[in-house]
């Protein structure tokens, strides 16, 4: 199990100080899609620049225009691009077989997904290398979490890694670790903490336990 700290409400400053004060305890950084409005690519660049060792995905949601976002992506030193799993079976497609040519990885981020076994299954198929369920910050302020998803999740994805996005805190990570996902993603988990290490550092050596 893999932990990544999204980065989502800061600028790049900011983003490097953090990543700076957990970097020891996070697997991957991801560079939010708030940050991506607000900055570009440029903070894909520059977050990889200073921290070469990190694997770095850059939280696009691709919609339309796969290929050619997955290239911008890669060239700016993203190392996973997502895509949403709403997105047409072509441009999935596309975003894969781009994610290929450039040695890197693609994440399905099926937020907003009606059938989600159903797609889940077809996805899986398309070589994608993540799927990820995901309660947006819209549906977290009303109280939902994706714990039942991720089970389902498991159940039926065969090739992919699973991962869980949205609202994971010190106090609702035990419930997601005894589920095994391969990848937790934590924001404001870390980042809304007033230790942001000590947290990373417990959240790190729960998931370790976990294992
Ligand atoms: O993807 C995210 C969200 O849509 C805003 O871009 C977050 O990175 C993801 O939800 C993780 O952040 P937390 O919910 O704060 O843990």
């Amino acid at each position: 199990m893999q932990l990544q700290l999204a980065l989502d409400l800061v600028n790049i400053p900011e983003a490097k100080e953090l990543v700076k004060e957990v970097e020891e305890y996070v697997d991957i950084v991801e560079i939010g899609t708030p940050v991506i409005i607000n900055e570009g690519l440029r903070a894909v660049k520059e977050i990889k620049e200073a921290f070469p060792h990190l694997t770095v995905l850059a939280d696009l949601k691709i919609m339309d225009a796969a290929a050619y976002e997955v290239m911008k992506a890669s060239e700016a030193g993203a190392d996973i691009i997502t895509i949403l799993g709403v997105a047409e079976d072509m441009s999935i497609k596309g975003a894969v077989e781009e994610a290929r040519k450039q040695g890197k990885k693609i994440l399905v981020d099926m937020i907003g997904v009606k059938n989600l076994e159903e797609r889940a299954k077809e996805v899986d198929e398309f070589g994608v290398d993540y799927i990820c369920v995901h309660t947006g910050y819209d549906l977290q302020a009303v109280g939902k979490d994706s714990l039942e998803e991720l089970h389902t999740i498991k159940r039926v994805v065969k090739n992919a890694k699973t991962a869980i996005a949205g609202g994971i805190k010190l106090d609702t990570l035990p419930e997601v670790i005894k589920a095994k996902p391969d990848l937790i993603v934590v924001g404001g988990g870390i980042t809304g903490q007033k230790d942001k290490r000590a947290a990373a550092a417990e959240m790190k050596k729960m998931i370790q336990q976990g294992e």
